[in-house]
């Protein structure tokens, strides 16, 4: 996969299919999977490291996450999103963080928003770098937002949005993110672009579709957005799991006789 396969697959009408994904070992599971990209996200900050946004992650740490995911999955295509700030500064800095998400091993950065970021995208195409846009609930905003809340719901917020979405075509994106839109707007927004839309809680009419790994496996039972579905019972699971572990050893079934070095 590349991005002249996923533009294809937006003229053949066929769905796109991303997950984000942290670490070495989930991603070797994800590389068996007939999933088409990995998304190394900032919510890394939220479900690897506990915070309660995806502001505090830097770009030493998403470096990180990009390789260890790099390492497990080292023919998918990753795309690493440019934490907080990173490409507000000057064009140096946001190219020192593009340059080490790429060194890390992405093949391409995400950025969110278009407001003031329209040159530094079209800096990074021009050297290179495949950039996806990220419109709608841009979570690095979430201050400015007043809360994770469905965006585009108001007539001149639908106006603006697809406005932006064009010009994050026009900047150079391959690609773009629309995360919690109403799904008439998702829609109108897909078929006004030529580039593949990926949606997050932005209905079923978008190119692809994205999700949090940990919410589709069901590790996290504090969070359910309405666009959230469990594939797995996960949190059950591993605490089932952890507790047969417990229990097994308290009781000496664990470990067994051919668990134990003889000799
Ligand atoms: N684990 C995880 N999954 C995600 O999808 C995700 C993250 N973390 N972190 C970064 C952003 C934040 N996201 C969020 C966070 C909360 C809601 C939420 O609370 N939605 C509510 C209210 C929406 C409204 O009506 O305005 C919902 O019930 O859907 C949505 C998206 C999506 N992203
Ligand atoms: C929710 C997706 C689109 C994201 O940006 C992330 O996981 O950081
Ligand atoms: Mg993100």
């Amino acid at each position: 996969m590349n991005i002249l396969t996923f533009a294809e697959h937006k003229r053949k009408h066929e769905k796109l299919v991303m997950v984000t994904c942290y670490d070495y070992t989930a991603a070797r599971i994800v590389a068996q999977a007939d999933i088409d990209m990995i998304l190394v996200g900032d919510s890394a900050a939220m479900v690897m490291h506990g915070h309660d946004s995806t502001l505090p992650i830097s770009t030493d740490e998403m470096a990180m996450h990009v390789r260890a995911v790099r390492r497990g999955a080292p023919k998918t295509f990753i795309v690493g999103d440019l934490p907080f700030l990173s490409y507000r500064r000057s064009q140096s800095e946001t190219m020192d963080a593009v340059a080490r998400l790429m060194r890390a091993g992405a093949e391409a950065v995400k950025l969110e928003g278009i407001a003031g970021n329209a040159e530094i995208i079209r800096h990074i195409v021009d050297s290179g770098v495949p950039v996806m846009g990220h419109i709608g609930l841009t979570p690095q905003s979430v201050n400015q937002l007043g809360g994770f809340r469905v965006q585009g719901v108001e007539a001149d917020d639908r106006e603006r949005l697809k406005r932006e979405a064009v010009a994050c075509q026009e900047a150079g994106c391959f690609a773009l993110v629309l995360e919690c839109v109403p799904e008439t707007l998702a829609a109108e927004i897909t078929s006004l672009l030529k580039i593949p839309t990926i949606g997050i809680g932005a209905g079923a009419e978008t190119d692809g579709q994205v999700l949090v790994m940990h919410d589709l496996l069901g590790l996290n039972l504090d969070f359910k957005p309405k666009f959230v579905r469990r594939y797995l019972d996960g949190n059950k699971q591993w605490l089932d799991a952890f507790n047969q572990y417990a229990s097994d050893v308290r009781s000496g079934e664990f470990p067994a006789s051919e668990e134990r070095y003889a000799g």
